[in-house]
């Protein structure tokens, strides 16, 4: 059973401990393929599995990216709650990156399903979300969170490229970046000593991020885009300045790239996560 002390609270113990890296679970048809699993529900286990291996004791917490479950639909999903009951157990907390987000009353329901630590749901100990129904349709999926101890990253600058038109797009003058970082700040704001709202800030984002990073002065920052999308630790650390520790910098492709061999993966994990110690300060 998750445990219900907030996640802020729980990552920034195993981040000062061990690594705030995230290890992102990504079982891809190439990847599977490098590694000679076969593309079936088994082959996704068995890369996630040796994925886990090779961070437990090493870092913070693990990204699955439900995308890669779902494509085998329930058979998939099974393997989903598997790997994230194998994380737990092992003292790893587990990001669900489920990118959901819909009016209030779906929303609810997808509370139930991702962030209720009771109940017969994933129970992740924090989820990805989209803000493109309103910041305030997400409130279900906030407090839930924060009844829980977890914490919804919302989608506020992502490392693709594609997402910059959108999200630089004019709101009365300001980009909707940041009015989409006032609703988490605002959110956080309700909820003294907790921070249920975080964001997603990719680590690939130039400037312009910095004024958006200042507006949520207690969310954390889940930052995708490191290697495999070119983006370096320097890169975050520049990018965050005094924000880095709060920043959990995640990568899935660059990492796993380093396996099948068990001891090449943990290497590789164990250099990066202790790279990326320094973004603690
Ligand atoms: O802005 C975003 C939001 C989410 N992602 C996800 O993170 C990983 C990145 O994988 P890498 O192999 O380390 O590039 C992947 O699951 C994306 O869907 C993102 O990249 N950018």
């Amino acid at each position: 059973m998750p445990s219900k002390e907030p996640f802020h609270a729980r990552w920034s113990r195993l981040a000062k401990d061990l690594s705030p890296l995230c290890v992102g679970l990504d079982p891809a048809p190439a990847t599977l393929a490098a590694w000679g699993l076969d593309e079936t529900p088994d082959g996704v286990r068995r890369f996630c599995l040796s994925l886990l291996d090779a961070c437990e004791g090493h870092v913070a917490v693990v990204k699955p990216q439900v995308a890669f479950f779902e494509a085998f639909g329930p058979a998939g999903f099974e393997v989903l709650a598997e790997v994230m009951e194998d994380a737990r157990r092992r003292g790893i907390l587990v990001i669900a990156d489920v990118k959901r987000g819909d009016i209030g009353t779906s929303t609810a329901a997808y509370a139930r399903a991702w962030l209720e630590t009771s109940g017969s749901g994933f129970r992740a100990d924090a989820i990805t979300a989209h803000a493109y129904l309103g910041v305030e349709a997400l409130r279900p999926l906030f407090d839930t969170a924060a009844a829980n101890g977890g914490t919804v990253f919302v989608v506020v600058r992502s490392s693709n490229p594609e997402g910059a038109g959108l999200q630089n797009a004019d709101h009365s003058g300001r980009p909707v970046a940041d009015v989409v970082a006032d609703g988490i700040a605002k959110v956080n704001h309700a909820f003294p000593g907790e921070v249920p709202a975080s964001a997603v800030m990719g680590a690939t984002l130039g400037e312009e991020a910095k004024r958006t990073l200042a507006l949520m002065p207690k969310a954390l920052f889940l930052v995708p885009g490191l290697g495999a999308q070119g983006a370096s630790l320097d890169d975050i650390a520049s990018l965050f300045g005094s924000a880095a520790d709060r920043a959990i910098p995640t990568a899935s492709r660059s990492v796993a790239h380093a396996g099948p061999d068990a001891a090449a993966l943990r290497s590789a994990v164990a250099t990066l996560a202790r790279e990326a110690r320094r973004l603690q300060g």
